[in-house]
C-alpha cells in the first residue's frame, strides 16, 4: 500500500541528503519518480545538499496543482510510483491534501521532507497538515546539535548576527554564520533563552566557562 511519510528535522539534519538517497534507491529498483521542492537555497528548481549533491526538481509554488501535474504526466504515458518533495513546509495545506489524495487513490508513494516549526517555533502550515495526514513521520537519525552538545530541536534565526523572534515566517536561508538573516539549531532551552553560540561565546569568552552559561 503507498504511503505519505513526513521525514521531518531541523535545519541542517540531513532531509533533502535523504530525499536526494530516496529518490535514488527507488529509482535504481526500476521505479518512476518526480522530485519537487519550493525555494531551496540553491534556487530555482533544484533540490541541494549541503554533502554536495544537487539535482533538478520541479518547483512548486502557489499555483501548483498536484493531482494536476501528476493527472498530466500519466495522461501522457508516464508512470509515477513516487513523489520525493522537499522543503514540504513551505507548501500549502491544500497542496499537502492533494499528496494525501495521490497516495490514497492512485497508490503513488509520497516521501515529504521538511522542517516542522518555524524560528518562532510555530508549525509551518503545510508541516502542520503533514502531521494530522501523515502515514508516518520520520524524525531523522543524524543529530543535529546545539552549541551546548544537546540535540538540537528548535530552528533560530538571526539578524545581523542577534537572534530574533519576530519577522516573516519565510525567508530563505542557511545555517552558515555571517550572512545578514541566518539559522542557528539549537536545544529548546537554548532558543527559550534566546541563547546563540554567539551569545554564549559573548557571556563566557573562555571555552573552560562555557558550562557556567549551559
Ligand atoms: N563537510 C561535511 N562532511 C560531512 N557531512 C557533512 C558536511 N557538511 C554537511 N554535512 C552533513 O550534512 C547534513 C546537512 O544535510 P542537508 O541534507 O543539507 O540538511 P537539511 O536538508 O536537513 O537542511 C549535516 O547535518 C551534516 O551531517
Ligand atoms: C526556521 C526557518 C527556516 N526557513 C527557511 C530557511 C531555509 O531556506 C529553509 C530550510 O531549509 P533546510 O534545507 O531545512 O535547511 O527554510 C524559513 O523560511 N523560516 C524559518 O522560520
Amino acid at each position: 500500500m503507498a504511503e505519505l511519510v513526513f521525514f521531518s528535522g531541523t535545519m541542517d539534519s540531513g532531509k533533502s541528503t535523504l530525499a536526494l538517497q530516496t529518490d535514488h534507491n527507488h529509482r535504481a529498483r526500476g521505479r518512476q519518480g518526480l522530485i519537487f521542492t519550493r525555494d531551496d537555497r540553491a534556487g530555482v528548481a533544484r533540490l541541494s545538499s549541503r554533502l554536495g549533491l544537487e539535482v533538478q526538481a520541479r518547483e512548486v509554488d502557489d499555483d501548483t496543482d498536484f493531482w494536476e501535474v501528476i493527472g498530466a504526466e500519466r495522461r501522457q504515458g508516464h508512470l509515477v510510483d513516487y513523489l520525493v518533495c522537499d522543503e514540504a513546509q513551505f507548501y500549502s495545506p491544500e497542496q499537502v491534501e492533494q499528496l494525501a489524495r495521490l497516495v490514497d487513490e492512485n497508490e503513488i508513494d509520497v516521501f515529504a521532507f521538511g522542517i516542522t516549526a518555524d524560528f518562532r517555533t510555530r508549525l509551518f502550515p503545510g508541516s502542520a497538515r503533514l502531521v494530522e495526514l501523515a502515514d508516518r513521520i520520520e524524525v531523522l537519525q543524524v543529530q543535529s546539535l546545539c552549541w551546548c552538545g544537546a540535540r538540537a530541536t528548535h530552528n533560530a534565526r538571526t539578524v545581523d548576527g542577534v537572534m530574533v523572534v519576530e519577522g516573516d515566517q519565510v525567508v530563505v536561508g542557511d545555517v552558515a554564520a555571517g550572512a545578514d538573516v541566518a539559522y542557528e539549531v539549537l536545544c529548546r532551552r537554548h532558543h527559550m533563552r534566546r541563547m546563540t553560540a554567539d551569545a554564549a561565546r559573548r557571556l563566557a569568552p573562555a571555552s573552560d566557562t562555557m558550562l557556567d552559561v549551559r
